[in-house]
């Protein structure tokens, strides 16, 4: 069982503090929704608990059936799905998703094809990412996150650019595949996180 602690963290960018004192305690199974205004910090928040930027002070740490995990290899445990994150765009469908999965081992018993008609993109496995609509790009994401073989996900506004069909498909993919995983999602739409069982507010740790 994978397990996230957090103990005081505290993050600032020179004077401005982003969060203060945050602790909380994350395992398998269990999920979490970080909510706030806009500029409130949940994306600094997600870059800090995925080890892409250090906090200030406080600490994060990362466990295993109670074996500490280095900082250096919180990334094998996790896939991010973010708007600020890109895909690349100079590759197919089909060699993204073969790129993807030579480097994160995808969930058991799921191939390439099957991924790509769950996408329900089957049509155009063989266009250009970078010709992609902003849906099907946001798809793609979400997919690459959740088929990849990780016990924590993070999604940051997973629903952004997804259409009302599309956003009954990323709940019908939580469903499915968040048992088991600890999921954290930065949100301001119940609709992306109603399943958490933790919600934070930024704005309480100030
Ligand atoms: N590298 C940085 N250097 C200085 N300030 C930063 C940096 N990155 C983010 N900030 C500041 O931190 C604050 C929080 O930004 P962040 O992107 O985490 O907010 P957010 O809650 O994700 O916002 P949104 O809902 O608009 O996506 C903002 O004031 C932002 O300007």
């Amino acid at each position: 069982m994978l397990k996230i602690q957090l103990e005081e963290a505290s993050k600032r960018f020179q004077y401005e503090w982003i969060f203060k004192n945050l602790s909380l305690e994350l395992s398998s199974g269990h999920s979490l929704a970080v909510t706030g205004s806009n500029g409130s910090g949940k994306s600094t928040l997600l870059k800090c608990l995925s080890g892409a930027i250090p906090i200030s002070s406080g600490k994060i740490s990362y466990s295993i059936e109670n074996q500490s995990i280095s900082e250096t290899d919180w990334f094998s445990y996790l896939s991010i799905a973010a708007p600020y994150m890109e895909v690349p765009e100079e590759f197919s469908l089909q060699e993204l998703l073969d790129f993807h999965f030579r480097f994160k081992k995808p969930l058991d018993n799921i191939n390439t094809a099957e991924i790509i008609k769950v996408l329900y993109l089957e049509e155009h496995s063989q266009k250009l990412v970078g010709q992609f609509s902003s849906g099907m790009k946001q798809r793609v994401k979400l997919g690459l996150a959740l088929f990849s073989d990780v016990p924590l996900i993070f999604l940051d506004e997973p629903t952004s650019n997804l259409d009302k069909k599309g956003i009954a498909w990323y709940q019908e993919m939580i469903s499915q595949y968040a048992r088991d995983r600890v999921m954290v999602i930065c949100s301001n739409e119940p609709r992306e996180y109603e399943f958490c069982e933790q919600i934070i507010a930024l704005e309480d740790y100030k």
